[in-house]
């Protein structure tokens, strides 16, 4: 049988095109509806998606963004809350939810994500991120974000003390950042553990990806970044002795796909002519840890930048982007708004599947995250189009194989 991809469902509000709240067809208060979410996530589960995925933020999203902007993207549901309501309205997909290293303690975390895992028969995924943004701080009775080491270091160890709890280990853990005394007060997960997904990428991101992950999320424009993340990621998993199939990568993708791709050019410019301008800078200074990019001329070139101590990852990106295709500012805004600095692709459904065939194929991805631009259209368009053309090439499934979320993605069951 041909090697098969995995596929996520990024679920988020309105869509993750950032001017997707003022598409003619948005669902403004979506965040905030679960009839809306029910419908997606049983469309991807009639797709056979491996996975829901949800991100998070324990704050308002891109802070200078706008207010309108801010209320339809980050108002919403708290992810793990949402997670547990959709687990009894579906039956196979799996349900990830991203939660933060930095503001959490991982004696509750464990029991939530082992709860939820619990409650929805084995599908539940935990993605650890360490978060980068200082207005989360803020929120967690700290002035400002702590360094990236800091959050990498206590992220391992928090990583540690999950994984610990979650294979049932009775011992006692007094660590550097965190004592924990007890076991769980829950039984085994159906699953052997919840699934551990991973989103961070600066070498320290990776390496803690190449030691506990089972699944990496990752964002990368051309076909080169993905190889070489993914080339340098599985490199490293030896050294904590693992299999380079131990961790699924499976790289962001935003399509906008139509009949024809002259309908998906239409409606992919739709969107890209109600980004204004300010939003588009406002979202390209956040990824770059810059508060006053406003003051360069939007049509030169972006400035030179200290490293970032937020996203380094996407500040690589960006820089790099602007680099190689001589993007002014407003050029970049527009770039990096669309999919959030995620890869775009606008065509056919064969379009679409001969492109993530040849990431698949060439050792660049095992799956995607797919993040539709707005929802529920292009969550449709895509499981209406393009997963019946990744079908009928064999490359992705008809009907779930196992039961749980560890089966899906074809992950050993820990002992
Ligand atoms: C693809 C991707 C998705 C991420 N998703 C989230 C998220 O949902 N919430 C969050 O707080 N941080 C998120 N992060 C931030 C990371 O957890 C991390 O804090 C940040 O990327 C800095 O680490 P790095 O330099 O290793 O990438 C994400 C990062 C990446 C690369």
């Amino acid at each position: 049988m041909t090697a098969q991809m995995k596929l996520g469902a990024f679920l988020w509000a309105t869509g993750h095109h950032i001017a997707a709240w003022r598409h003619p067809k948005a669902h403004v208060t979506a965040g905030i509806d679960i009839g809306h979410y029910i419908q997606l996530a049983r469309t991807a589960e009639a797709a056979k998606f491996d996975m829901i995925f949800c991100e998070d933020a324990a704050g308002l999203r891109e802070a200078n963004v706008g207010i309108a902007s801010q209320t339809s993207r980050s108002i919403g549901f708290e992810p793990i809350s949402l997670l547990s309501a959709l687990a009894v309205q579906t039956g196979r997909i799996g349900l990830v939810s991203t939660a933060s290293t930095s503001y959490n303690e991982p004696y509750g975390l464990a029991r939530t994500f082992l709860s939820l895992d619990h409650l929805s028969g084995g599908r539940a995924g935990w993605n650890l991120v360490t978060s980068a943004s200082p207005i989360e701080a803020a929120n967690f009775g700290s002035t400002g974000l702590k360094p990236h080491a800091d959050r990498y270091e206590r992220a391992r160890e928090f990583a540690e003390v999950v994984t610990g709890l979650w294979h049932g280990k009775a011992s006692g853990h007094d660590g550097q950042s965190f004592s924990v005394r007890d076991p769980l007060d829950l039984p085994r997960s159906p699953q052997g553990a919840p699934v551990m997904v991973q989103a961070g990428a600066s070498d320290v991101g990776r390496d803690l990806a190449a030691r506990t992950a089972d699944v990496v999320f990752t964002a990368a424009q051309t076909f080169e970044e993905a190889k070489a993340f993914y080339d340098d990621l599985k490199g490293r998993m030896a050294a904590y002795g693992r299999e380079p199939d131990d961790i699924k990568i499976m790289p962001g993708v935003s399509p906008v796909v139509a009949e024809t791709e002259a309908e998906a050019r239409e409606k992919h410019e739709e969107l890209q002519v109600l980004i204004p301008d300010d939003v588009g800078v406002a979202l390209l200074s956040s990824y770059l840890s810059i508060s006053d990019l406003w003051r360069y001329p939007i049509d030169g070139p972006l400035p030179e930048l200290p490293e970032s101590e937020g996203m380094k990852s996407r500040q690589a990106l960006v820089v790099e982007q602007s680099r190689r295709d001589g993007l002014s500012i407003r050029q970049l805004a527009r770039h990096f708004a669309g999919a959030r600095g995620h890869w775009r692709i606008v065509g056919t459904a064969a379009q679409v599947a001969d492109e993530l065939q040849a990431r698949f194929e060439g050792g660049a991805a095992d799956g995607f995250n797919v993040m539709p631009s707005y929802f529920p259209g292009e969550l449709d368009a895509f499981a209406t189009l393009v997963v019946p053309e990744l079908q009928r090439r064999g490359l992705f499934r008809r009907d779930y194989e196992g039961r749980t979320l560890r089966d899906h993605l074809g992950l050993k069951r820990p002992v």
